[in-house]
């Protein structure tokens, strides 16, 4: 019997995490023509430029950028969202080598891949973790990435990349403004899901920008050089395709906040 060590992937979550076939479950495909243009939609208004990152992780799934979340220095608001919401990490979801590796769809079309700012409504909750299991406790930005021309505001991150290698290595990462990292538009579209990893919370509010940033394949080739695993374990597998596929829609609907 050949010795392969399965993953256990997004399909087999359901059996530890049955919210994993729930009503509101990210991601999803957005079908542009069918989502519902909403004129009271007011737009985001992101407000980074206080922001306190602290350090950058490899927590075995994706390279997370945590930020200090004491007080409201950074915070996303507008849209759909009824207050100020707190960043708290940003991360990204890839494939492998020149193909597909986003999270949401458009249209069917993958990206190459996705970069997830996080926001806890500290306005309502006290800590991350009660934000996080409360239907509005959460609120994710999606950005998609695709493979063009580089994008300084990620040299940061990707020169960082070999000193998080493997699973659970964490390393100083100060003054990290993820601005660098928006596209010139923030045309949107929201519906409401969850986590897209365990434990697949539905306490998300998602935002996902219609206008991707432009990464080189230079850079998108140094995030393929993380580890799934840890220095202890002897296996070395490349942390690439961290992304769920789209989940079924159950009747929700997809706002957007152009026409
Ligand atoms: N008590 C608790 N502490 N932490 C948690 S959940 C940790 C966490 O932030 N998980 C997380 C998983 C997926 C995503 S994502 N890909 O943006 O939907 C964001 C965040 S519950
Ligand atoms: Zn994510």
């Amino acid at each position: 019997m050949p010795h392969v060590a399965v993953l256990p992937g997004p399909s087999s979550w359901y059996k530890d995490y049955p919210i994993a076939e729930g009503a509101r479950q990210s991601p999803i495909n957005i079908a542009p023509e069918e989502a519902v243009y909403d004129h009271g939609l007011p737009p985001i208004s992101l407000h980074y430029d206080n922001c306190t990152s602290t350090n950058i992780s490899n927590n075995g799934h994706s390279v997370v950028v945590e930020f200090d979340d004491v007080d409201d220095r950074s915070v996303i608001q507008g849209g759909p969202l009824e207050n100020a919401y707190r960043l708290k990490q940003f991360h990204f979801h890839w494939g492998g080598k020149g193909c597909h590796g986003s999270e949401h769809t458009v249209a069917g079309k993958t990206y190459t891949s996705e970069l997830h700012l996080v926001h806890w409504n500290a306005a309502k909750y006290s800590s991350f973790a009660e934000a996080a299991v409360a239907p509005d406790g959460l609120a994710v930005l999606g950005v998609f990435l695709e493979v063009r021309d580089e994008r300084g505001g990620l040299n940061k991150i990707t020169d960082s990349l070999y000193m998080v290698k493997f699973k659970g290595t964490v390393t100083d990462f100060r003054d990290f403004n993820p601005n660098c990292l928006l596209p010139s538009s923030l045309k949107y579209w929201t519906y409401p899901g969850s986590l897209t990893t365990p434990p697949l919370y539905e306490s998300v509010t998602w935002i996902v920008l219609t206008e991707p940033i432009c990464v080189s394949e230079k850079q998108m080739g140094k995030f393929r050089t993380l580890l799934f695993n840890s220095e202890e374990e002897e296996q070395r597998t490349r942390m690439e395709n961290n992304f769920r596929p789209p989940q079924p829609l159950k009747g929700r609907t997809v706002r957007a906040s152009f026409k």
